[in-house]
């Protein structure tokens, strides 16, 4: 069963009332990365890359022009997953009408960080700095352990 979006909002940092959605809470882009040097995945260790920042155009508020590629995005907001639940980042609807998508992995139960979401631009698009990109749902789940891992606590 997932949890409504109220109650989400109890485990975020910093989302707006706005933010709040019936079944979810939406997440914003704090930063743009393009990364320039190889990450590593091994059996055991792992590494990200290098990256460097997109700088968004000046305005209040500052907007991203990005043309098509990938993107590394950091949300605005502070999430931490609780206990007995596991969380999912989906994209806003209008990035996939915009012919672009947010891709993202398990939100582990535990976890509490600003974290991270692969930004796929397929065709050129602005983004203004402090946008709705996605939305955070949370579904109670079973599980053994919870997260302590190297980006438990990240940004
Ligand atoms: O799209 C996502 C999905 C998850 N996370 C956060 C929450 C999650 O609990 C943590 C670690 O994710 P995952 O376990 O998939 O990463 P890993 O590469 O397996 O790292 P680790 O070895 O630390 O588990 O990163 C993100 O920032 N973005």
């Amino acid at each position: 069963m997932f949890r409504s979006g109220a109650s989400v909002a109890d485990d975020i940092d910093g989302a707006d009332d706005d933010a709040v959605q019936p079944n979810g809470v939406d997440l914003t882009v704090a930063a743009v990365f393009e990364q320039t040097s190889p990450g590593y995945v091994g059996r055991d260790d792992k590494s990200v890359g290098d990256r460097s920042e997109v700088d968004p155009h000046g305005g209040d508020p500052p907007v991203y022009r990005l043309e098509p590629g990938d993107y590394v995005v950091r949300y605005g907001e502070r999430l931490a997953v609780p206990e007995d639940s596991v969380g999912f980042v989906l994209p806003r609807s209008t990035l996939l009408r915009n012919s672009c998508t947010l891709n993202t992995a398990v939100w582990d139960a535990g976890y509490e960080g600003r974290g991270e979401g692969l930004l796929q631009v397929g065709h050129e698009i602005e983004i203004e700095q402090g946008a709705r990109i996605g939305q955070f749902v949370v579904a109670d789940a079973d599980h053994e352990g919870t997260y302590d891992g190297a980006y438990q606590g990240e940004n």
